[in-house]
């Protein structure tokens, strides 16, 4: 692969919490623009690679290493957490992380804080610069809001939408922080059949209309097959197999690993290519 074309790469990353090795020699490349997504039955590993990205937690060996900046390779780990999204990588959770009681437009902008350069002073005597920089912010959020369909919402209280709206709002304020590697954990967890492939299209406009690479952590196979490039299977925190969607579904041993989880497997059936 052009070095020029890795974005993010994990090299043998390891964590160990006790005596559980949660991360065992883990690695892989996210190359700029694409869909890289991690599988794997329950416990296998995947969200804790993205809280090692994120800086939650700190490896116990290996590196993670960011190329967003142009010339110069950044090592994550030498940055605190706050700083991972001033580098340009944003992540959704799980269990969506909103403030419930604000709209959708509040908590948009409360996304656009990174790229808040006015200072304290200046905002609080509403200088110029702090106004054309709430009317750029205000801007961007606007966009965000018409390419995710949430005008509807722009003013509804997060804690009264529907869990499929919320989703889709944490993902706009994900987008909001203008990332150039966005982190989607388990996109379509809690959601229905429809807005599962409402969210494959959303996935596939922000990898193509705004050129943001994405890596994703899923276990409803017939999203990743359709919006991944490439993914990474993982088990009991080691890497199995890694290619395109069918490759790895196909594989051997990634069956094998879902053998020992039925519910897993019949997953990883459902959304075969
Ligand atoms: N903070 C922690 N302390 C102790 N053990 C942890 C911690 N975080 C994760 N683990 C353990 O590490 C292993 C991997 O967990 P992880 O959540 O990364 O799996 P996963 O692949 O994301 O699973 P799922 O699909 O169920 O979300 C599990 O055995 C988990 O119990």
């Amino acid at each position: 692969m052009i070095a020029s074309e890795v974005l993010l790469s994990a090299r043998d990353l390891s964590v160990r919490f006790g005596g559980v090795l949660a991360v065992n020699k883990v690695g892989f490349e996210v190359r700029r623009g694409e869909v890289f997504t991690l599988i794997g039955p329950n416990g296998a590993g995947k969200t804790t690679v993205f809280n090692l990205i994120s800086r939650i937690y700190t490896p116990t060996s290996g590196q993670i290493v960011w190329h967003g900046e142009d010339a110069r390779p950044v090592v994550l780990t030498e940055h605190a957490p706050h700083e991972i999204a001033a580098l340009g990588i944003a992540r959704t959770f799980q269990n969506i992380e909103l403030f419930e009681h604000a709209t959708v437009l509040h908590n948009l902008l409360i996304g656009r804080h990174r790229h808040r350069r006015t200072g304290f002073w200046r905002d609080v005597f509403f200088t110029p610069g702090t106004r054309r920089a709430e009317i750029e912010s205000r801007e961007k959020v606007e966009r965000v809001i018409d390419l995710l369909d949430l005008q509807h919402h722009r003013d509804s209280t997060v804690a009264g939408l529907p869990y499929g709206v919320r989703k889709v709002v944490e993902l706009a304020r994900a987008l909001c922080t203008e990332p150039k590697l966005l982190l989607l954990d388990e996109p379509s967890s809690g959601l229905n059949v429809e807005e599962t492939a409402d969210m494959a299209f959303w996935i596939q406009d922000i990898q193509k209309e705004l050129g943001i690479s994405v890596l994703m952590v899923e276990h409803d196979m017939s999203l990743v097959s359709k919006v991944s490039d490439r993914v990474l299977a993982m088990n009991m925190g080691e890497a199995l197999a890694s290619g395109t969607p069918s490759e790895v579904q196909s594989d051997g041993r990634v069956v094998e690993a879902y053998l020992g989880a039925v519910d897993d497997l019949s997953s990883l059936r459902r959304g075969r290519v």
